[in-house]
């Protein structure tokens, strides 16, 4: 377990503090993924750079499994950071060296002898699907192969957290996912708590239990995945549920937006709405998104001029899911 409790950062730049963190609390239980997610400048960077150990916050604690790393004294700060793993988004490996030699490098910071050092590097190549890759060079590996070197190597402390900062940006979509299932199954695995920081929706969709959003140092919203989706018109529902555009279609009649959650099989409030008042409602825009065991769909349809859209969103609500007059008719500009 990692927590993270009122972790601020202030930058002073030209005579001005720049709050780079404005209190960040956050705790990620072990076998268990949180993704942070924010814009550029939101003080991701920062965050990692705090969380490693690589930057001292200017207030607040970061614990792990009760131990407090923020307050460890500059010369325990080494031993410290093995209880922490960290993946880069390029796995930064000395080119020299060859995959082992990569591996067993923080070993060798430790002092771990060669043997012991080398048998635990092969060790973490078996686990990475690596086996046969230990004599090779970086250079001779794809960029996939490449970032499972750096998960092994974060591994290779036994940390009880690995921090991910940008695990995938680098990456074309279905090396991602190969990554992506990696980390998920070395958490369960060895029981890691695991912070990835990202930019990317599908990073979150896909591998992270909880998630935050992190705006001007500050974490605006917060929580399991699924409730997270569930918290219609907030910022993460609508980002992690994202409607393509819909302008300049055409659309006789009033626009609405729904959000529904259903269980395998189950008919979506829209479709049994339609169906009970014997009309259609046109979806103009639609996601459908399968997270843990719920199914998410986000509509905007169109409600048929001849029908009280009040009425189409008390039969949807009576249903179970969420529904409102789409901001654009509501005369709020999006
Ligand atoms: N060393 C520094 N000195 C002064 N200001 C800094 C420093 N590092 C970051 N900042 C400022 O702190 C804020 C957060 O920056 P940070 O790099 O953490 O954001 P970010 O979310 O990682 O952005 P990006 O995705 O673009 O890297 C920004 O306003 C940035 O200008």
């Amino acid at each position: 377990m990692i927590a993270l409790h009122d972790l601020k950062k202030v930058y002073r730049q030209a005579g001005r503090d720049i709050p780079a963190l404005d209190g960040v609390t956050l705790a990620v239980p072990s076998d268990s993924v949180h993704a942070v997610v924010g814009q550029s400048g939101a003080g991701k960077s920062t965050l990692v750079r705090c969380i490693a150990l690589l930057d001292r916050p200017t207030s607040g604690t970061v614990e792990i499994d009760g131990v407090e790393l923020t307050a460890v004294r500059a010369t325990e700060l080494r031993k410290a950071r093995r209880r922490l793993g960290v993946v880069f988004q390029n796995a930064n490996l000395f080119d020299s060296r060859t995959i082992i030699g990569n591996v067993a490098y923080p070993l060798e910071l430790a002092g771990v002898g060669r043997a012991q050092r080398t048998a635990k590097a092969k060790e973490l190549l078996g686990l990475v699907g690596l086996a046969e890759a230990g004599g090779a060079f970086p250079a001779q590996l794809s960029g996939g192969q490449r970032q499972r070197v750096g998960i092994a190597r974060a591994l290779a402390t036994d940390p009880d957290v690995l921090l991910c900062d940008e695990p995938t940006s680098a990456l074309d979509p279905a090396t991602t996912s190969e990554i992506l299932d990696l980390i998920a199954a070395l958490k369960a695995r060895l029981g890691l708590a695991v912070v990835v920081i990202t930019h990317e929706m599908t990073v979150v969709k896909r591998i992270a239990d909880s998630v935050s959003l992190l705006e001007a140092g500050k974490v605006i919203e917060s929580g399991p995945l699924e409730q997270a989706v569930a918290r219609f018109g907030s910022r993460l529902s609508e980002t992690l549920l994202a409607l393509p555009a819909t302008s300049g279609l055409p659309q006789a009649g009033i626009t609405i937006e729904v959000l529904d959650q259903t269980g395998p099989a189950e008919v979506p409030a829209l479709t049994s709405v339609g169906r009970q008042l014997g009309v259609d409602l046109p979806i103009v825009a639609g996601v459908v998104e399968h997270l843990g065991e719920a199914t998410f769909g986000r509509y905007r349809a169109v409600v048929p001029s001849a029908l009280d859209p009040g009425e189409v969103l008390t039969q949807l609500r009576q249903r179970g899911a969420q529904a409102e007059l789409s901001q654009a008719v509501a005369g709020v500009a999006r």
